[in-house]
């Protein structure tokens, strides 16, 4: 599929970080034993001042880049010329999630500027599998996204096919949210499939992420913790390592 993002979307150098390297299907494999990660969301950072935000971030382990288009979700964020610009200044690699409409279109685009990680949510995407194995070849890890109301069972046996499974604890659109605790089963079910398959996917949660909620969501399977307000509502570095600390306590 060719990209869509116009002159733009030229190939970059992806940006690495000394414990991911390059995100190939064979790190994939090394990074089973890993531990969990803390994915601050720059939506709540202040986006006059991005590149002190990001430097704020940098003892977490990817940024995690909210992508809206005012269609999808009620709320409109960024598209790929900042993108690609955080991408050049980040002291760790991206975490891109988006939140629009025709994901099959846009997604490549933001894999080729050499995003780590691009996740499309599955109730935007006409053809899920063909996109996480475009979004792979170009070398990005490939996450797919639930919202709160969409059923998993589709893509339990799709499980092989992505890196990364976001379970929004949140209706997408807006930071600040109050945790979901109702989507753990969902969490569970694929943190069942994930076991019996014997993959080393990352299971993510997205909205309400906190001291106090990111253990039930560890307890449930989670491994991959986005926190916006948790993090840049107090000092980032303080905040990331008391929710590292939180989910650890929690760790499967
Ligand atoms: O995807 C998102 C909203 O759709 C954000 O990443 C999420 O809301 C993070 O914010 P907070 O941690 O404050 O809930």
């Amino acid at each position: 599929m060719a990209s869509s993002l116009g002159g733009r979307a030229r190939r970059r150098t992806r940006r690495t970080h000394p414990c991911y390297g390059t995100p190939t299907r064979a790190t994939s494999k090394l990074l089973a034993v890993t531990a969990q990660r803390i994915n601050p969301s720059i939506l709540s950072a202040d986006f006059v001042n991005l590149q002190s935000e990001l430097e704020a971030i940098a003892s977490a382990d990817l940024v995690h880049v909210d992508v809206m288009d005012n269609h999808f979700v009620p709320n409109l964020t960024m598209g790929p010329p900042i993108v690609e610009r955080i991408q050049a200044v980040s002291p760790i690699p991206l975490d891109v999630h988006l939140m629009i409409e025709d994901a099959d279109r846009w997604a490549p685009g933001y894999a080729e500027l050499g995003a780590y990680s691009v996740t499309f949510h599955a109730e935007a995407a006409a053809d899920p599998v063909a996109l996480a194995r475009r979004l792979r070849e170009i070398g990005a890890r490939a996450g797919i996204a639930l919202k709160p109301g969409t059923d998993p069972d589709p893509y339990l046996e799709l499980l092989p096919e992505f890196d990364q499974v976001l379970v929004m604890t949140v209706e997408p659109g807006f930071g600040g949210q109050s945790f979901m605790a109702d989507m753990m089963p969902k969490l569970r079910r694929f943190a069942e499939a994930k076991a019996a398959l014997g993959l080393d996917v990352w299971l993510q949660v997205d909205g309400g992420i906190s001291v106090d909620t990111i253990g039930i969501a560890a307890e449930a399977g989670a491994d991959t913790f986005v926190a916006g307000s948790a993090v840049y509502g107090g000092v980032p570095e303080d905040r990331i390592a008391q929710l590292r600390a939180a989910a650890a306590h929690h760790a499967h």
